[in-house]
């Protein structure tokens, strides 16, 4: 006999509501409500500090089914603010497997609802796009958790890179013979992105998100990076001057994710919040230099806002939008090379580290020790 399910509440900010059961800690979260798509990698997605402020809601109908071990995360905790499953598993059965996501959930204070119809929610969040909303297992009325969902924090404006930060710079070593120093700002980083420039022969000191451009050249860097984070880049002013800096001083850089949108706006481009954004690990990119296309993963809610057919004049160089999405033409990647058409420094809006999600992107890592290699 298992216990009788304890009833929970989903209230949107629009007032659309969902009763389901409660599923992880029980309590009362509040979020910006998004949803992902990736049929698989629910541990790196929980864990990825660019979900910060953000509840989940998984289409994957069944959710849990692996899981959760030491291995996949991509930080030392659940980031998400609340999770939204349809299905979850009962009992996960993996060989990797060392507790469940259940049980997980609770262990690290994680409001989550399940038996809800993640379908309709998602088909309502694509048509009146991301929104607040509130999950409780303590309030029974609608309309007062609607209150409360109404008076939680907005996204849009939000500055939250330093939240999530490491407070400490820590490095990540090169495996083998090492080859270059990298400074990677810490905006919400994920443990697979400096795994990958380390694989590459990269020394990575990772640094906090207050760095100064000292602290950046006190590691004698050959190449600078910024990663993903959450919040609204045009909420950000003193990372953006850091790299306006570091750009004058012809230091090579690449950014992914939150640091695509940053490199945007130190070239002087705007930034926009997407109607429902992109999350997932099947979306096409086109890279508009090879016409090639790429299947990637994504997580983002806000883009850079770059002419797609001529290149801008910037104090730095010469940029261009590299890479766009197949489905809806949103800009994906950034270049910027210097009066002879030799490339600068370049940025991604995906996620060539892959955490979860497919490969195809990884050459990415590869042009960035190119850079690095021919600036050396
Ligand atoms: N993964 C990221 O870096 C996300 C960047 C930004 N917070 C966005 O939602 O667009």
């Amino acid at each position: 006999m298992t216990a009788p399910a304890q009833p929970a509440l989903l209230v949107l900010e629009d007032g659309r509501t969902f009763h389901g059961e409660a599923y992880g800690a029980a309590g009362e979260t509040f979020g910006e409500a998004v949803f992902n798509t990736g049929m698989t990698g629910y541990q790196e997605t929980l864990t990825d500090p660019s979900y910060h402020r953000q509840v989940v809601v998984m289409t994957a109908p069944h959710v849990g089914n692996t899981g959760m071990n030491d291995e996949d995360p991509e930080s030392k905790r659940i980031w998400v603010a609340g999770y939204v499953v349809r299905d979850p598993a009962r009992v996960p059965s993996n060989w990797r497997s060392q507790r469940s996501l259940d049980d997980e959930l609770r262990a690290q204070g994680v409001v989550g609802i399940s038996g809800i119809d993640t379908r309709a929610l998602t088909r309502h969040l694509r048509e009146s796009g991301a929104m607040r909303v509130g999950i409780s297992t303590v309030e029974t009325d609608p309309a007062k958790l609607l209150e409360k969902v109404k008076a939680s924090a907005e996204m849009t404006g939000a500055n939250l890179s330093e939240a999530v930060s490491t407070s400490e710079t820590y490095v990540v070593e090169a495996q083998g013979e090492k080859r270059f120093t990298v400074a990677a700002l810490d905006l919400g980083i994920k443990d697979m992105t400096p795994y990958r420039m380390s694989e590459r022969g990269i020394e990575v000191h990772v640094l906090p998100a207050t760095a100064s451009i000292d602290d950046v050249l006190a590691v004698q860097p050959d190449g600078l990076f910024f990663s993903n984070g959450p919040g609204d880049p045009a909420a950000t002013t003193g990372q953006v001057e850091l790299l306006q800096e570091a750009l004058g001083r012809d230091l090579p850089y690449f950014g992914i994710c939150f640091g695509n949108q940053l490199f945007g706006r130190a070239l002087g481009f705007g930034t926009y919040k997407l109607k429902y954004g992109h999350r997932g690990i099947n979306q096409p990119v086109m890279d508009l230099t090879t016409r090639k296309v790429e299947v990637t993963a994504h997580n983002h809610g806000f883009a850079v806002d770059a002419p797609r057919d001529t290149a801008t004049e910037t104090p730095y160089g010469v940029a261009t939008v590299s890479h766009v999405c197949l489905n809806d033409d949103v800009v994906e990647g950034l270049e910027l090379r210097d009066g002879s058409g030799a490339l600068k420094s370049f940025s991604v809006q995906y996620h060539p580290e892959a955490a979860a999600g497919p490969h195809d992107a990884a050459y990415l890592f590869d042009r960035f020790v190119q850079l690095l290699e021919e600036k050396a």
